[in-house]
């Protein structure tokens, strides 16, 4: 089992960590263009972890330009194998309050304006997504972030949508009432599915931001409410971050149960003789491991 490297996905409102050692920023190219920013890798408390701000420092791309793909890549050619998207969401629940951390199980994507699959013309492949988080590593954010005394809700289902623009008032309440959703953003997917079909660990602590429009006492979604919110979910992931080495197995088996690592043991359809060789160089990185020419 390969040595755990953990990669933290910075959502809005977390554009930087700190306290790694041989921290370095990398530069870095992939065949699906460059990811939203250089990459910060280094050392905490002997657990290898790289950083990606997911609009980039400043707050550059909007939810439906992030490069997921370039990101997921990029990640891997670093020698991620799990990954945490640390990310803001509003929530549809009451008991899910703002400044809560929800450990996400399940999606729904709306998203309907984004690159989905690594996969296309000339390698065709379906990973499952019925479990499309690892709950294993999920178990040990909530661990880590209850340790620093955030309260953590573990099971959730994420609507992502599109935006920039936040819900309608009808689809808030579709979404909460006929749908049964939890908590919505705009970022997680695609970007689940790619770290699946990448056989990456991937799990969501989305940080509750506001009560979306739904809530009849709190009224439409407030963008400056959602900055001061952010502030403190910041601050408390940076602290959730600082606990995952403890937790941690060094061997690398964390207990997962969706074989997230062999996501693609049976996905390839394409019939090797048919399959396009530019293509599949170019997933030699996610998929290296089973069509050749990356890792074993
Ligand atoms: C700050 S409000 C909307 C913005 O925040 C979330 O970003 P991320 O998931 O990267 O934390 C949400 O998805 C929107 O992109
Ligand atoms: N209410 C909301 N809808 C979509 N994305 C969000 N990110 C933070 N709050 C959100």
């Amino acid at each position: 089992m390969a040595e755990p490297m953990l990669a933290v996905i910075g959502g809005s409102g977390l554009y930087e960590i700190d306290g790694l050692a041989e921290a370095e920023w990398h530069s870095l190219d992939t065949p699906w263009g460059k990811p939203s920013d250089e990459i910060l890798t280094g050392v905490l408390d002997g657990l290898k972890i790289a950083f990606l701000p997911r609009h980039g420092r400043g707050h550059v791309h909007a939810p439906t330009d992030v490069p997921y793909c370039a990101n997921i890549d990029a990640l891997k050619q670093l020698g991620v194998t799990h990954i945490l998207s640390v990310s803001a969401c509003g929530s549809f629940r009451e008991e899910m309050a703002p400044g809560h951390f929800v450990i996400v199980d399940q999606f729904i994507d709306r998203t309907v304006n984004r690159v989905k699959s690594f996969f296309e013309k000339g390698c065709v492949a379906h990973v499952s997504m019925a479990h499309p988080t690892c709950t294993a590593l999920g178990g040990l954010a909530a661990q880590a972030a209850r340790s620093v005394g955030v309260t953590t809700h573990v099971g959730g289902t994420y609507l992502a949508m599109e935006g920039p623009q936040f819900s309608t008032l009808a689809e808030s309440k579709m979404y909460r009432e006929s749908w049964g959703c939890d908590v919505i953003g705009m970022t997680n997917m695609p970007e689940a599915k790619l770290a699946r079909e990448a056989e990456m660990h991937y799990t969501t602590v989305a940080m509750v931001t506001d009560y979306d429009s739904w809530h009849p006492d709190h009224g439409e979604v407030d963008v400056t409410e959602i900055i001061r919110i952010l502030g403190a979910n910041s601050a408390h992931a940076r602290d959730m971050i600082a606990q995952m080495p403890g937790l941690m197995a060094p061997s690398g088996d964390q207990g997962c149960e969706q074989g997230c690592a062999h996501a693609l043991d049976y996905a390839i359809l394409t019939a090797p003789e048919r399959r396009d060789p530019d293509l599949v160089a170019r997933l030699s990185t996610v998929a290296g491991r089973i069509l050749g020419g990356g890792d074993a």
